[in-house]
């Protein structure tokens, strides 16, 4: 999806920005299928750099090679048959790589580069595609689509979180302990939170959503009762 028409202003965007398993990814995406609206996941993103920079073995630390990667890699998403959104890399399927706890650690470290997040804003904003976007990540509502009329910050408890993470990479198969995934939360939050450029936090003007103790239809629900009825 590369073409934002000249004026996007008036296409609603839904942002749910939050930490790392507050449930932002499928939150999004369910709401995004009620609504028929278009969806990013911009974490796919810093996460596709992370992984391209990691194949073309960059130094993390030459901060042209990195812009460069972020300007030239190119990412690509699709829904295969079971409805999972895969993510496509310089168009290898690297969807499994990029779910790891590794390439969220490499993400968010490169996610604290300013000149790399200058260099996947416009790629961000051209999802802003009629009739809708739902976008989520850290800096959605208070960076990327600051006029979006609607925006939500989910949140839950840091031991609720690492509990579904457990969960879901135990479901997978992935050999995890729930210490360490609490430890890798923990660490996440703070880099994300406490970075210069667009640190994560709650746009002044996004409802908050606490879904400890929340299933995920009751949290879709509430999301959408913040729209318009349709
Ligand atoms: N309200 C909820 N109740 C229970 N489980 C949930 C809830 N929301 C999400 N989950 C589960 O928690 C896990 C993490 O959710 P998800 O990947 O959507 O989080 P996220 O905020 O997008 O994380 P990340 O930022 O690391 O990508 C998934 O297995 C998901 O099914
Ligand atoms: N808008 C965004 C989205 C993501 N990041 C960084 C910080 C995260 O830890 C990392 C991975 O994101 P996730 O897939 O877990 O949502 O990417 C960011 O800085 N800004």
């Amino acid at each position: 999806m590369n073409n934002a028409s000249s004026d996007s202003s008036t296409i609603p965007v839904l942002t749910i920005d939050g930490p790392s398993g507050s449930g932002k990814g499928t939150i999004s995406r369910l709401v995004a299928q009620r609504l028929g609206w278009h969806y990013l996941d911009s974490g796919a993103l810093y996460r596709a750099v992370g992984v391209a920079a990691g194949w073309a073995d960059l130094d993390l630390a030459d901060l042209a090679a990195l812009v460069r990667c972020a300007f030239d890699t190119r990412i690509g998403f699709r829904d295969d048959p079971s409805g999972e959104l895969r993510v496509l890399v310089n168009e290898q399927d690297a969807t499994d790589e990029l779910r790891t706890e590794t390439a969220g650690a490499a993400a968010s470290a490169i996610a604290a580069i300013p000149e790399v997040r200058a260099a996947l804003k416009d790629r961000q904003r051209a999802f802003r595609q009629a009739p809708g976007l739902v976008a989520d990540g850290r800096d959605m509502g208070t960076v990327i689509f600051p006029d979006a009329p609607f925006k939500v910050f989910l949140t839950a408890s840091a031991d609720e979180r690492a509990e579904r993470r457990y969960k879901q990479l135990k479901d997978k198969g992935v050999c995890v302990t729930l210490d360490g995934l609490l430890r890798e939360i923990l660490a996440r939050d703070a880099r994300d939170a406490q970075r210069a450029v667009a640190p994560l936090r709650p746009a002044e003007d996004a409802v908050r959503i606490d879904t400890t103790g929340l299933g995920i239809d009751t949290v879709v629900e509430q999301v959408l009762a913040l729209l318009p009825a349709r």
